[in-house]
């Protein structure tokens, strides 16, 4: 079984809409760190366990750590089970037979084939997505082939390809023109020599297309990504088959020297990781990778530049701010709404635009990103950074205070600024949305109560005495909530509770794509 998602989103993106559910699944670090993790095709599994009512359970299992899917990766192993070798050996043998059909040199190989055909015989089977050479021909004959390749559609495989959509697992949401070439124009400001893409496949297309065309950019750009896919276009000095989720290799050692020797290069001067992984996604094993992407970069550097932070683009939805924070205290969240093109909520349509959730998370400092006025954004001088047309610099808190672009409030009870359909509610002691239920969950620690950190940060998370205190009080709150409730009608039949039921369904819905 790979460890359910959606639930482990539960945990996670906790506090997007509504009333929060304290049950799901977290990576948590082996007793010993030292020992490997069993290995499934998409490389070292990750250790879980399943969180009820704030309460870890106490038997934990090694699952995927890649895909959430069953039918893409099934892989199940209790933490204390002990497998015969003849299961070991089966598993072994599975996870051969999941291998590319092709090592990343036949592809390199192939793919330089089909650069020496004439345009007549460049042809791309769209079933298979697969680029064929003559040899190729009969066996594809039925399927739909596309002819005439050219050298710009080689150039852009992500319009080629069509774009996974197991919401489950990739869901491969491409930017749009428009966030794609403001990324591009941003790294070619900010003086940035290579880009190492991770998991940005129509970004890295772009870079090194402005690279070979008129606008004389020199930046060199890497990309890893699980989408094996692009291993046919490009040669191995600017893809690798990756797995951000456990910093997995899939063509080892010659890979890993790849990524080495590009973030090493100028010794480590210039460059700079930019990551869109898919929202569904932990937090953490992302975070575990980055730093190890980070370790490896800091390795080539000058003993003098020590000091020094490895840039970062995150992008990622702002609900995840704190979370991310967590792992990266340095990192701040830019205002700017990362569009796609291929996403049915968050794109640019002719209809207007709907506000994408989607933000940028930097170690760079926020007064060097010019965001483009032509779209609205405006310099607060105060907060030396450019914010959304209707983030409005509140003068008690002193900041730019929304995360969502829209206009928020000051609340002088809560003594911040909220969003505009939050009320201060007198029996929370809080402001919320006005059909929250009092006295429900706080928005706080499910462990010790506090509001400032969720369970997973808790200090008291390793007492269990506590927890179950906690736990337990949640439950008398919970009882007390339904006992008010029942005064009101029954909670699920009210429309604020229908309304909210949608709203965690849209929250959802963009979270497991
Ligand atoms: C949300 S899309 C981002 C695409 C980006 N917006 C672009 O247009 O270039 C997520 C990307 O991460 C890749 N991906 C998904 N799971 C991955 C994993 N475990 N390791 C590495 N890449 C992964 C997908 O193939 C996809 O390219
Ligand atoms: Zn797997
Ligand atoms: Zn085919
Ligand atoms: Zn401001
Ligand atoms: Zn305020
Ligand atoms: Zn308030
Ligand atoms: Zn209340």
């Amino acid at each position: 079984m790979a460890a359910p998602r959606d639930q482990r989103e539960t945990v996670e993106a906790e506090g997007s809409a509504g009333c929060r559910r304290s049950s799901g699944v977290e990576v948590v670090q082996p007793a010993d760190p030292a020992a490997p993790a069993p290995l499934c095709p998409h490389g070292p599994t990750l250790l879980f366990v399943k969180v009820n009512q704030g309460r870890e359970e106490t038997r934990r299992f090694y699952a995927c750590s890649a895909s959430r899917d069953r039918k893409d990766c099934n892989f199940f192993q209790w933490e204390d089970e002990k497998l015969s070798e003849a299961r070991l050996a089966a598993r072994e043998a599975h996870n051969r037979r999941c291998q590319p059909p092709l090592t990343r040199m036949q592809c390199v190989e192939r793919y330089l084939k089909f650069l020496e055909l004439p345009l007549s015989q460049r042809k791309f089977c769209e079933r298979c997505q697969q680029l064929l050479l003559p040899d190729d021909w009969e066996k594809h004959h039925e399927h739909q082939v596309v002819g005439d390749i050219s050298v710009t559609q080689l150039r852009r495989p992500s319009r080629l390809l069509y774009p996974l959509e197991n919401k489950k697992t990739n869901a491969q949401y491409l930017f749009a023109d428009r966030s794609c070439q403001f990324l591009v124009d941003l790294l070619s400001t900010l003086g940035f020599r290579r880009v190492l893409c991770v998991g940005t496949p129509r970004l890295h297309e772009l870079i090194r297309l402005e690279a070979s065309g008129d606008k004389k950019s020199n930046i060199k750009s890497l990309l890893l990504d699980i989408d094996f896919r692009y291993s046919q276009f490009y040669l191995e000095d600017s893809f690798c088959h990756y797995n951000m989720f456990n910093h997995h290799f899939f063509d080892g050692k010659a890979a890993l020297e790849e990524c080495r020797a590009f973030l090493q290069e100028d010794e480590g001067e210039g460059v700079i990781i930019v990551t869109d992984p898919p929202f569904g996604g932990l937090v953490e094993p992302l975070a575990v990778t980055f730093k190890k992407l980070i370790a490896l970069w800091k390795e080539g550097q000058r003993q003098d530049d020590n000091h020094k932070e490895l840039p970062i683009f995150w992008i990622f939805p702002y609900f995840f701010e704190s979370r991310i924070r967590q792992f990266f205290p340095s990192f701040s969240m830019l205002d700017y709404q990362v569009d796609y093109d291929n996403h049915t909520l968050y794109k640019h349509g002719k209809t207007g635009r709907k506000q994408s959730p989607v933000r940028i998370f930097t170690n760079i400092p926020p007064n060097k990103i010019v965001l483009p006025t032509e779209e609205g954004y405006r310099f607060c001088p105060l907060c030396q950074r450019y914010v959304s047309m209707e983030n409005q610099h509140c003068e008690h808190c002193d900041s730019c205070t929304s995360k969502d672009g829209r206009k928020w409030n000051h609340c002088f009870l809560c003594k911040k600024c909220v969003k505009p359909s939050w009320i201060h509610c007198t029996i929370c002691n809080h402001c919320a949305v006005p059909d929250h239920c009092c006295e429900g969950p706080k928005d706080g620690c499910f462990v010790c109560g506090e509001l400032g950190h969720k369970r997973t940060a808790c200090p008291n998370i390793s007492s269990s005495k506590s927890a179950h205190k906690a736990v337990r009080k949640q439950k008398q709150r919970k009882s007390n909530t339904v006992k008010l409730e029942t005064t009101k009608g029954h909670p699920m039949n009210h429309p604020s509770a229908i309304r909210k039921k949608k709203r965690r369904e849209r929250a959802h819905q963009y979270l497991c794509s």
